[in-house]
This record gives C-alpha cells, sequence and structure tokens, in this order.
C-alpha cells in the first residue's frame, strides 16, 4: 500500500463567495488526478451536493462526492469530519487529492486543526488553504465595520464580547489562508480591484498569495500542490475565537441563523425575482439558495442570492419520481426574524 500522505486543499470563504464555482471548475480541469470531494454547507438544501454532483467530472464521481450535513465543519469535526475522514481512507481506492468545502459561516482553523489527530495526520496532510473572496461585496464594504449596527447590538445584548460576526469570520478565513482568490473580479472595475486587494491584504498579518480570479477560475495547477502542511502551522493562524478564549470554551453560530421556505409552482419567476430581491433587501438576507418549480418547464429553475444580486439559471430536468416543489434555504443573522421573512416571502406566490 502506497504509504504517502494524500494531500488535502480546505477551500473556505464567507457565504456566496464562488467557493462550489471554484470547485466546479477544479473538478473539470483537474487531468488525470482522482478526487475526493468533502463539502458542508449551512442550512443545508443539498444545493452544493448538488451542483457538484450534476457536472458529471470522471475523477470524482457521484460516490467520491460526500455531503455533511450536520451544521458547520468547524462545530463537528469530532462528530462528523473525522469519521467521514477515516471511512474515506479505508476505501480501497484511495484518491490522489481530497477537497473540502466549508461552508460560508465555518471558521478553518479547528478542521486545520484535525489534521493533526493521531489518525488522520499518519494518511493526510494539508496542502493549502485557499480563502476565496466575493471581491464585490468587499468592494462595497460588507464586510467593513458597521460601528453603529454593532453598538447598537451591544446596547441590546451586553453579552456580545466582540465585533461585527460577519467583519470578524471574514478576516478569520483570510487569516487561515495560503492562497487567496479574489473572485468576481467582472462585477469590479481594475481601481475597485486594487482597492479589494489592498483591503484584503491589510486584514491578515499574515502574507499568503492573493491571485484574482472569474467564475472561479483558476487552473487545477495552481490551487492544488501547494504543499504546505498548513496543520503543522496552524499556531499562527489563530481565529479571533481563540484569542478571545484560550481557555478552550467552543465558539458556536449563534450570530447566524438559517430557516428553509417551501412554495408552490411560480408561473412568472422573472415577477418572483424581482419581488425577492426587495425582500432580501428590506431584511438584509445574506444569502438565500435553492430550486423553483416553474409550471410547463420540464427543469428546475436555480435561484443563487448573495445578497441583493441573484443569479438563476435552470440546472436539470426534474427527474422521475422527484416530487416538483419550490425551497430555498435562508441565511441572514441572528436578529434576522424568521418569522417576518418567510410571510414576505410566502406572500410573493
Ligand atoms: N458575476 C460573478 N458571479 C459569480 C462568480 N463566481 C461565482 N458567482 C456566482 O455567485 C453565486 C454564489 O456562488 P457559489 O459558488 O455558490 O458560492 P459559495 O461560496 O459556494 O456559496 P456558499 O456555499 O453558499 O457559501 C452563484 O450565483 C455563482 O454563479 C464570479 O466570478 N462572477
Amino acid at each position: 500500500m502506497n504509504q504517502e500522505k494524500i494531500p488535502a486543499t480546505v477551500i473556505t470563504g464567507f457565504l456566496g463567495a464562488g467557493k462550489t464555482t471554484m470547485i466546479r471548475n477544479l473538478l473539470q480541469n483537474a487531468g488525470g488526478k482522482k478526487i475526493a470531494l468533502i463539502i458542508n454547507e449551512f442550512g443545508d438544501l443539498g444545493v452544493d451536493g448538488d451542483v457538484l454532483k450534476g457536472c458529471g467530472a470522471e475523477n470524482c464521481t457521484e460516490d467520491d462526492i460526500i455531503e455533511l450535513t450536520n451544521g458547520c465543519i468547524c462545530c463537528t469535526v469530532a462528530d462528523d469530519f473525522i469519521p467521514t475522514m477515516t471511512k474515506l481512507l479505508e476505501r480501497d481506492s484511495r484518491p490522489d487529492h481530497i477537497v473540502i468545502e466549508t461552508s460560508g459561516l465555518a471558521l478553518p482553523q479547528p478542521l486545520v486543526a484535525a489534521f493533526n489527530w493521531p489518525d488522520i495526520r499518519t494518511h493526510v496532510t494539508v496542502d493549502g488553504v485557499i480563502t476565496v473572496v466575493d471581491s464585490a461585496a468587499v468592494a462595497a464594504g460588507r464586510f467593513a465595520d458597521d460601528h453603529d449596527a454593532v453598538e447598537a447590538r451591544r446596547v441590546e445584548d451586553d453579552s456580545l464580547d466582540h465585533e461585527s460576526p460577519i467583519e470578524e469570520l471574514f478576516e478569520d478565513q483570510l487569516t487561515c489562508a495560503d492562497l487567496i482568490v479574489l473572485n468576481k473580479t467582472d462585477l469590479i472595475d481594475v481601481d475597485g480591484l486594487g482597492r479589494v486587494r489592498a483591503e484584503v491584504a491589510s486584514r491578515t498579518a499574515r502574507k499568503p498569495t492573493i491571485i484574482e480570479a472569474k467564475n472561479g477560475d483558476v487552473p487545477a495547477a495552481i490551487l492544488l500542490g501547494l504543499g504546505i502542511g498548513t496543520e503543522g502551522d496552524i499556531v499562527n493562524r489563530k481565529s479571533h475565537h481563540e484569542l478571545e478564549h484560550e481557555d478552550g470554551t467552543p465558539h458556536d453560530h449563534d450570530e447566524f441563523d438559517s430557516f428553509v421556505v417551501e412554495l408552490g409552482p411560480i408561473a412568472d419567476p422573472a415577477a418572483f425575482i424581482d419581488a425577492l430581491k426587495g425582500v432580501i433587501v428590506e431584511h438584509d438576507v445574506l444569502r438565500l439558495k435553492g430550486f423553483v418549480d416553474v409550471p410547463g418547464k420540464p427543469m428546475r429553475l436555480q435561484v443563487q442570492a448573495v445578497g441583493s444580486r441573484i443569479d438563476t439559471y435552470f440546472d436539470r430536468a426534474w427527474t422521475p419520481g422527484e416530487a416538483r416543489a419550490t425551497r430555498f434555504v435562508v441565511i441572514g443573522l441572528h436578529e434576522m426574524d424568521e418569522t417576518i421573512v418567510r410571510k414576505a416571502i410566502e406572500a410573493l406566490v
């Protein structure tokens, strides 16, 4: 048996940055490398898994795609991630490379630390942590601290021990990176991109390589084979939470909430999407994704909203026996009122 350690690449980045899109590209240009993929979503509807299974890459079949659905991977390392890795390593045919997509709300640090567990470290090493950044969102100031809002939250809840949860998470994901991909460069101009690069660089004390991309289109040769062994350098990449709670208090995702909305068929998707945009803006929804049943259409309409930017496309035919349905996962900050947002979306049909 080949005892060489299998390289594992961790792909992280905030909600909607373009992780799944980049992995889809990667699977299609990874040459002959056999890849096993572990994917984790917050507020799971299995959307990412569906997108990736649908890309039909021969080097990464449906069997090679493992979905972890019991919450964010960083909080379920012992119960979910380690057993999954152990099973993967026991398979007869070992993958050449493992790719792990974290949820957009995950801290990469606990996941990388798990590679130091005895059963794992003898077989696998972290080739590198790649952090995908939504350049348009950075340019729009989405990760800049809104001091007034943070202060207002603190007045309401004096147990808050830190600043904006979005800003903090964004920095934690950058702090852990070996490679940062400034994605969605098509949405901003050259000057804007220069400012995004400077802002991203200023948010991490380390000096990871920063590259630019459109639609996550980065050659596999750049993404795979970084050869870092990140698990050995975890001490230099501490998250805000680790720095604040050196006693090991576990972190959680209390600051964020998600729920699933189910609707009936939608006959006029264009009008629906237009109105949905209004709800997203009014209630500050961070991420919404799912599928629409358009009567008379043999295919599902996939909906991907990142903030108020919404993409839609018919992604695949409804399969025989599959119940046609309209379902979305909605993710927002904890203060988002689920009942109100749910009613507002339901009222659009
Ligand atoms: N304009 C533009 N859109 C992009 C680009 N990359 C990804 N997108 C779109 O952004 C949306 C989110 O992309 P995903 O790849 O699902 O993002 P993600 O990081 O996997 O999202 P989560 O797993 O929910 O955190 C989709 O509608 C993509 O088509 C890009 O470079 N430019």
